[in-house]
């Protein structure tokens, strides 16, 4: 099923437009989305977000609209604020609405609770603000194969898309994709502070890094190698990198504290399920 199944009688409603709403928006409309059969609700968007919904005269609200039963309801405002958001988004469902969540955290108990019905959790990353995000997602036992297709269809359209076997599977997709490009983006910080230390200027210690995380990341998507074999064709036996990876690889280096960051951003994630 193609974003077509999406009408101005059938419609996808946007609940919040940031940051992940607003990239998701963006991919829709890109992959031939009716930007008629798009409502934007959010008090207060972003300005992105207000110049994308002019440029493609999407209906914005500030509060959910009467009379509009959704094909698909997307919640994506932050999980604390899903107790305010939850209630006034009730009315948008009609027998054939699918909701989705993306927000961190936020169980099907609490969202089978608060609205009813066929219910996704998904979690994607900001990378789907250039297409090439990723994104895992768990649907309760009403979603329906065409809801599916559907909602496949929809968060493929910003990259990757995988459904996940288990709910609490969804946590550990935040872990790792869902929150993961910080941890890349904080790589990224910490090569050119180190760059700094090593002689360059931040100009030029800023571009090297940061090209170097796209080459690699670039390298990564290209090559039918695993990183390990990438990581391997860099490394001359006794030469510089071993030098830098005997850093990196020993007891107290990346690996423990990867593993470490990953768990705690997954305990944060069953956390704020309350
Ligand atoms: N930023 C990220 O990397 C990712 C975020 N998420 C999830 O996406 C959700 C949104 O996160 P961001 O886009 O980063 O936040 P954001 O703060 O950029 O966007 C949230 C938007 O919701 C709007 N809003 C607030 N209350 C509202 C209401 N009652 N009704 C309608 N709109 C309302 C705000 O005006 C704002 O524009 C969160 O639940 C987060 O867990 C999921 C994956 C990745
Ligand atoms: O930090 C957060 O809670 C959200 C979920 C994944 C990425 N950002």
């Amino acid at each position: 099923m193609s974003l077509s199944a999406l009408t101005p009688s059938s419609p996808i409603v946007l609940i919040g437009a940031g940051k992940m709403g607003g990239a998701l928006l963006t991919g829709w409309l890109a992959s031939g989305l009716d930007p008629k059969a798009a409502i934007v609700v959010d008090p207060n968007p972003p300005e992105e977000t207000r110049a994308l919904l002019a440029k493609h005269g999407v209906e914005h609200r500030t509060s959910a609209p009467a009379g509009v039963a959704a094909r698909v309801l997307l919640l994506a405002v932050k999980p604390q604020m899903m107790g305010t958001a939850l209630p006034a988004v009730r009315d948008l469902i009609g027998p054939g609405t699918v909701t989705v969540s993306i927000a961190a955290g936020t169980t099907l108990a609490t969202l089978e609770a608060a609205l009813g019905g066929a219910i996704v959790r998904a979690m994607p990353n900001t990378p789907a603000q250039v297409g090439r995000g990723m994104t895992g997602a768990f649907a309760n036992p009403a979603v329906t194969a065409e809801d599916r297709e559907l909602v496949g269809a929809l968060l493929s359209a910003v990259g990757e898309f995988g459904w996940v076997g288990s709910e609490g599977l969804i946590d550990t997709v935040t872990a790792v994709s869902g929150s993961g490009p910080a941890y890349v983006f904080l790589l990224a910080e910490y090569l050119a502070k180190a760059g700094v230390e090593a002689g360059f200027s931040p100009e030029q210690a800023e571009r090297f890094a940061r090209q170097t995380i796209v080459g690699a990341g670039e390298l990564l998507n290209q090559s039918p190698l695993p990183a390990d074999i990438l990581r391997k064709n860099v490394t001359s036996p006794g030469g510089t990198t071993a030098a830098a990876l005997n850093v990196l690889m020993a007891e107290d280096g990346i690996e423990p504290i990867l593993t470490r960051a990953v768990a705690a951003a997954k305990q944060r994630a069953q956390e704020l399920a309350g």
